[in-house]
């Protein structure tokens, strides 16, 4: 392998160098151009309580990329990105949440988007559904009835009418766990559901069916004209039990994972239907707590045959680590998903925090958890969809810029390894709405200042030193940029 020959590892020409974003974080134009509400615009406008950051900010302007393309093309040109990550709000595009009305700004504005950057050789990878739910869906039950399958399937297949010419890399849905769980199992999320146990699992086969639809959708209809790909992206933070030599930390360790990413990948990328230590493990307990019939739904055989396989490639998103325990669990609610796995989560305080409460910094998380994926789905393509790190305001971001460097050895040794990583995408590509916690959390290779009505973005540290590893497609640890001024290179 061309990794293990090189004295310095070196990513491959092909490999994928990216950064990301999503509608509701940077585009804001939340009621312009005839965009319908989504289930965050509800949150934020009408559950401002629930905000972690009590600060009534929300993403009605957010990062302003609604009215500032020329400025997002501009900075990722400068950046000398490969690629770049963006999703499409679905009530932007389709205003009724259903394809009676087809919004043709937005079609102009994604189309615009699209084409400046083939135009500046730009891979597109576009998420289809990146948390924004139009809001009549929700009021008819959102990720929890099940014709969310069809109604998500119609809008994908405009989606695909409109784009998919052009975009060969598709990413169907982000993070079903923060999704379900966040979204439908407590109030971290929209639409702060918080009925955990119950909504989420119906959220989680419902979801996992809607993704197989656009897929089989994609591969019977565009492939065959476009040739292009489609994934879905989990988050998959590393966790491992916290005494190894636990039975008991052993298996809270592998419920906990099955609860958080198996039943959402083991339908799609395993063996089919919900993971079978986790099924038994709820189905138990719904019986002991008066359900007639397990709280986690079953799969029919059908839909178990039409869900399995249905991918080109797995998206990852992968921020940090836990240690897993069984040992003094606090009192969950019951039911629950947490109660389910019977788990509690611990990290150490030798590892850095970021400037959010989830994020702390454990050591090779991301090399570990590459090889668990690579062992666990053999002959699976990979890609890094999120990676970063988050900070507060300023220029010279050295923890970011010590995570990067640090993640992307982790993915250079992976590959080594053998795991089959195709791309990295750190999040994000400038600051934007953190959901809960509004703007004070920064994740961007550029700053973006709030208080400008004119949203002026300036590059950090980070970005100079990711341009120079996309560059010379190798980590120097050496390099310090001279300035913080940030030009577009011949070629790009
Ligand atoms: C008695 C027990 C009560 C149980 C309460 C359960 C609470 C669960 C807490 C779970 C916290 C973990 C949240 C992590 C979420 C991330 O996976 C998710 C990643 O999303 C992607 O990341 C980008 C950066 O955030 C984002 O911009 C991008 O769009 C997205 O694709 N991030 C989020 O969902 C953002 C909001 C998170 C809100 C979390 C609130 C956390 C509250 C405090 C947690 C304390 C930390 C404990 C650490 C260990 C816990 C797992």
């Amino acid at each position: 392998s061309p990794w293990k020959e090189e004295p310095v590892k070196k990513f491959p020409e092909d490999f994928l160098f990216g950064a990301g974003s999503a509608a509701y974080q940077v585009e804001g134009a939340w009621d312009e151009d005839g965009k319908g509400e989504s289930i965050w615009d509800d949150f934020m406008h009408n559950k401002p309580w629930l905000m972690i950051a009590q600060d009534g900010s929300s993403g009605d302007v957010a990062s302003d990329s609604y009215h500032n393309l020329e400025r997002d093309i501009q900075i990722i040109r400068e950046l000398g990105l490969d690629s770049y990550r963006f999703s499409i709000s679905w009530p932007r595009l389709l205003p009724s949440g259903f394809p009676d009305q087809v919004n043709e700004a937005a079609i102009q504005y994604y189309n615009n988007l699209i084409n400046e950057l083939l135009k500046h050789n730009i891979e597109p990878i576009v998420t289809i559904y990146h948390w924004d739910l139009p809001k009549s869906l929700q009021d008819l039950g959102g990720w929890t009835n099940p014709n969310i399958a069809q109604w998500y399937e119609d809008y994908a297949r405009i989606v695909f009418d409109n784009f998919s010419n052009r975009v060969k890399l598709w990413l169907t849905i982000n993070e079903p766990n923060e999704i379900c769980y966040l979204g439908y199992g407590h109030v971290l999320e929209a639409p702060a559901l918080n009925a955990s146990g119950i909504a989420d699992y119906l959220c989680a086969k419902n979801l996992v069916i809607a993704h197989a639809r656009a897929y089989r959708l994609y591969t019977s209809q565009y492939k065959p004209l476009h040739g292009g790909r489609v994934g879905i992206v989990f988050s998959a933070n590393w966790h491992v039990p916290l005494n190894p030599d636990s039975e008991a930390d052993k298996l809270a360790d592998t419920l906990h994972f099955q609860a958080k990413f198996g039943i959402y990948a083991n339908p799609i990328f395993g063996y089919g239907g919900f993971p079978k230590e986790y099924s038994e493990r709820v189905a138990e307990k719904s019986a002991a707590q008066g359900f007639p019939r397990s709280r986690l739904p079953e799969f029919s055989e059908e839909e178990k045959q039409f869900v399995l396989g249905s991918y080109d490639f797995m998206g990852v998103n992968h921020y940090t680590g836990q240690l897993v325990t069984a040992e003094n669990v606090p009192e969950y609610a019951v039911p629950s998903l947490l109660d389910d796995t019977g788990a509690d989560l611990i990290t150490l305080d030798e590892w850095k925090q970021s400037t959010s409460p989830w994020i702390k910094w454990m050591p090779n998380s991301l090399y570990n958890q590459l090889l668990e994926l690579g062992s666990l789905y053999p002959g699976v393509d990979f890609y890094i969809t999120e990676n970063g790190w988050s900070g507060s305001t300023g220029l010279v971001d050295d923890d970011r810029v010590d995570y990067l460097r640090s993640c992307l050895q982790q993915c250079l040794d992976a590959v080594a390894d053998g795991v089959r990583l195709k791309g990295y995408y750190t999040w994000s590509l400038m600051d934007s709405f953190e959901w809960a916690f509004g703007y004070g959390a920064r994740f961007g290779l550029y700053e973006i200042d709030f208080e400008d009505p004119k949203r002026p973005h300036t590059p950090r540290k980070s970005a100079l030193v990711y341009k120079h590893i996309i560059k010379t497609r190798a980590i120097d640890y050496d390099y310090a940029p001279d300035s913080l001024v940030m030009t577009i290179d011949e070629g790009h």
